[in-house]
């Protein structure tokens, strides 16, 4: 049985070969998971968490130090109650927070680098049902998350109807669209074309970080919104900047909101492995509930698990008309509930609060 002893600590789980969709192989899987509350007897109170692009398997802060990227909706007495529900979260397989990604050793001691296989969504979701597996669950009370946590919570409905008695997605439509795949490739070709990446071998020298601060700021642009942008930093020099008139060795002066967007680059940079940026981007590039099944309707028919759709209206890359489309295709349509803030898709994380009432209701009820 895996440890699941504390809360909000991590951990890892072989979870043995896998075979990806697109053919690739591994021989040997970990998955770096945390875990708050106690699983009940009749293992019928497990929730699973599912982080987004640049998540990691910290929901909360639990029995650690560390503040969580959902603090609010799980803890003792918090929407989702630890003290009433046994929550779990997992590093998507490609990823750097504990799971095997890129950086991890293959066989023969090299990190995999260029030779590790593309990860879809479909393949995180048969990596975790082993997890759940190991960790004795076979239906999950709920699964969640927001953008692409929520095309891996569809994902799990569509791929195991049976093991999914609720799910929750939020910030996500059906499918990535031409345009989200469009600023999608705009990121992976930053980090490709920056001369220290090495095809994706560059673990014995410098790491690729000036792609990978491109990238995020081009993600960074769309997880807010222009009214925050002009609210926060209109046309404001950073400190005693000059954005013009004055030209030096190491260029003009900056806009408050280029240092931001630097801010914001320099600290995935630092957090993040380029490679499993690739990987996660382009997992999320082929997100698509339907493929090989029809329509999203018929790719959803069977499935009877319990919906909750929810969407940013700000959001400008995750359009609330998307989730309307996918509300509107499940067997039971479901209403969308919004998530009312100005500043666009980063809103699943800062406004998570917002969807207290919604999920004490149906999913979570309180007593
Ligand atoms: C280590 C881990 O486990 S991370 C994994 C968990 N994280 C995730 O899952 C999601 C990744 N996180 C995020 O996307 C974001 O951090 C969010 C959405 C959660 C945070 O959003 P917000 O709270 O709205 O932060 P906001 O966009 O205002 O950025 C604030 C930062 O910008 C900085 N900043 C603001 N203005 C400027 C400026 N003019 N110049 C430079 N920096 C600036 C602030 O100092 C602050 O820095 P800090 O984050 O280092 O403290
Ligand atoms: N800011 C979030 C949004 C992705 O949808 C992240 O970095 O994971």
């Amino acid at each position: 049985m895996l440890n699941t002893a504390a809360d909000g600590i991590l951990r890892h789980a072989s979870i043995g070969a896998l075979e990806f969709e697109t053919g690739g192989y591994l021989p040997e899987v970990v998955l770096g998971y945390e875990t708050w509350g106690t699983l009940n007897e009749d293992a019928s109170n497990a929730v699973l968490i599912q982080h987004a692009l640049t998540g990691s398997t910290h929901v909360a802060r639990g029995d650690s130090d560390e503040p969580g990227w959902w603090d609010p909706l799980v803890g003792p007495g918090a929407t989702i109650d630890t003290d009433k529900y046994f929550v779990v979260a997992a590093n998507m397989v490609g990823g750097c927070y504990g799971s095997t990604g890129p950086a991890s050793p293959a066989p023969d001691g090299r990190p995999w680098g260029s030779r590790f296989p593309m990860v879809t969504i479909r393949d995180s979701v048969h990596a975790e049902a082993r997890l759940a597996d190991l960790l004795g669950i076979r239906r999950w009370h709920a699964v969640l998350g927001g953008s692409m946590g929520g095309a891996r919570a569809l994902e799990w409905a569509a791929t195991y109807p049976e093991r999914t008695a609720r799910c929750a997605v939020i910030a996500c439509g059906a499918a990535s669209t031409a345009e989200q795949i469009a600023f999608a490739q705009a990121q992976v070709l930053a980090i490709r074309l920056d001369p220290n990446f090495n095809g994706g071998d560059y673990y014995e020298g410098q790491a690729p970080v000036d792609g990978l601060g491109i990238a995020r700021r081009i993600a960074h642009i769309n997880y807010r919104s222009e009214p925050e942008f002009e609210y926060r930093f209109g046309r404001n020099a950073q400190g005693t900047e000059q954005p013009f008139g004055s030209v030096t060795a190491a260029g003009r002066g900056r806009y408050a909101v280029e240092s931001y967007l630097d801010h914001q680059a320099t600290k995935l940079a630092g957090r993040f492995d380029a490679n499993s940026y690739i990987h996660m981007t382009e997992a999320l590039m082929s997100h698509d509930v339907a493929r090989g099944r029809g329509s999203v309707a018929e790719a959803l028919a069977g499935v009877d698990s319990e919906f909750l759709v929810a969407a940013v209206d700000s959001d400008r890359l995750y359009f609330p008309e998307q989730s309307r489309q996918l509300a509107a295709a499940l067997p039971n349509p479901v209403k969308v509930h919004m998530i009312q803030v100005p500043t666009g898709h980063d809103g699943f994380l800062t406004d998570i609060h917002q969807l207290h009432d919604e999920l004490s209701a149906s999913f979570f009820p309180r007593g």
